[in-house]
């Protein structure tokens, strides 16, 4: 079953599009990764989506239903988490308090999700500033976890990573099917986020130039030539 339809989407931030007519599905319980070259509107793209861009037109179905016209807000009461890509945690605040903050938790899921992140229990008295990189991204994908979103976009999760902890990330990524989450991975290292996923879309100047099965897209010589490049390879 199809969890996102997106059919001729355009949009941008001024009177320009920066998305000139894109399609793209992905079925439920699935990872997708967007790829394409710096500028090609990826980030845009999870914008659009959930529901941050001013701008944009053609249709978006989330579980199928029409989301264009709902608010951001709206988008996640209906089951959308984001994950910008500056990883949203408040510094001055504990992990537990940064659980406790977000709309909807309660006890019994922030224990839940203690049990998934365990790392996180162990420091939950700790103040979010004093996290390392990939401390804070877990709490980030905890916090847009707590009210169980069906689909959850991340947004260049590994960018502020140092490189030794970009495999635990990928690793963490791959476990969000199993709870119940399908995602949509913006991504530089298409190579990596591929190798986690089903499906691969590749954006060129806010079209989609290539997608399909990611396997498929790995072995593509023209996208290995284009797009995935020694950039991806070296990370
Ligand atoms: N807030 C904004 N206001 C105006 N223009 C923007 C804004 N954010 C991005 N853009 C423009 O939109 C285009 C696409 O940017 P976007 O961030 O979506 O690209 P991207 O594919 O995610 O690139 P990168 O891989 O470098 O992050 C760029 O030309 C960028 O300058």
């Amino acid at each position: 079953m199809s969890i996102l339809t997106i059919r001729g989407l355009r949009g941008g931030y001024s009177e320009v599009d920066i998305l000139n007519g894109i399609d793209l599905d992905l079925d439920d319980g699935e990872i997708l990764t967007v790829a394409g070259t710096n500028g090609a509107g990826k980030s845009t793209l999870a914008k659009a989506i959930v529901g941050l861009l001013p701008r944009s037109s053609g249709t978006i179905s989330f579980m199928g239903k029409d989301i264009m016209p709902l608010s951001a807000e709206a988008r996640m009461g209906l089951g959308m988490g984001y994950v910008p890509q500056v990883a949203n945690v408040f510094a001055n605040l504990s992990i537990l308090e940064n659980l406790q903050v977000v709309a909807g938790s309660s006890r019994q899921r922030i224990d839940e999700l203690f049990e998934t992140f365990p790392l996180l229990a162990e420091r939950r008295r700790m103040r979010a500033g004093s996290l390392s990189g990939g401390e804070r991204q877990q709490l980030a994908f905890a916090r847009a976890l707590v009210p169980k979103p069906r689909l959850m976009l991340l947004d260049e999760p590994t960018a502020a990573l140092s490189p030794n902890k970009v495999a635990d990330s990928f690793a963490l990524i791959r476990r969000l099917p199993s709870l119940g989450v399908s995602v949509l991975i913006v991504e530089q290292r298409a190579r990596q986020s591929l190798a986690i996923s089903n499906r691969g879309c590749i954006l060129d100047s806010g079209l989609v130039a290539l997608e399909g099965d990611a396997k498929t897209l790995l072995a593509d010589e023209k996208a290995a030539e284009l797009y995935l490049g020694n950039i991806g390879a070296s990370h």
